[in-house]
């Protein structure tokens, strides 16, 4: 069984995925280093050739991940623009969506590392309109994310005690 975080940039899918993934006892996959990795480029630097570049990137690597078993994987925040994303997610196991304000978000987020912020923070909020029926849509649970880390994993660790019960 694996995890699936998806939602916004700066939602926590990343910190919360690795902590989720060293407290079951699961391995970890975060989508985006997964192909920084395996193209040895950053992220900013792909979007230098456009963001269809990056997104193609970002579906090979979803492919690829479809040999895991007892994994958490937090995948980056577009990756339900495309809908083959998230009918191969769909497949790999259940879908949680991190939906944190993003009022919160602004408070932590470096937008110099997130090509897409290169415009100013209100385009934070632009793209929580445009995606945030894409997020409810494509999830089995939504977990609102507007206190501490530690909240949010017991609201996780919740969802997966029931599943596994039930
Ligand atoms: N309640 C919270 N949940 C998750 N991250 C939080 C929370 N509060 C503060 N943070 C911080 O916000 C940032 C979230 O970034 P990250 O995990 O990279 O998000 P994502 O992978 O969704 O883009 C981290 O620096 C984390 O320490
Ligand atoms: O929302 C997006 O389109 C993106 C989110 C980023 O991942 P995080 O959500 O982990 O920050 C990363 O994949 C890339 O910068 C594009
Ligand atoms: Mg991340």
């Amino acid at each position: 069984m694996n995890i699936v975080l998806i939602g916004m940039m700066g939602a926590g899918k990343t910190t919360l995925g690795k902590k989720i993934a060293s407290l079951k006892n699961m391995d970890f996959i975060d989508v985006d280093e997964y192909i920084v990795e395996k193209s040895e480029m950053s992220i900013n630097d792909m979007f230098k050739f456009g963001e269809d570049f990056f997104r193609e990137k970002e579906t090979e690597a979803i492919k690829e991940l479809s040999c895991k078993d007892n994994t958490v994987i937090s995948c980056g925040g577009g990756v339900v623009k495309r809908k083959i994303n998230s009918e191969i997610l769909k497949q790999y196991g259940m879908i949680i969506y991190i939906d944190r304000p993003v009022e919160c978000i602004l408070k932590d987020i470096n937008a110099e590392e997130r090509p897409l912020l290169k415009d100013g923070s209100d385009k934070l909020y632009q793209l929580y309109n445009e995606r945030k029926e894409l997020y409810e849509k494509c999830c089995d649970y939504r977990v609102i994310n507007d206190e501490d880390e530690e909240s949010c994993i017991i609201k996780i660790l919740d969802i997966m005690k029931i599943e596994n019960e039930g």
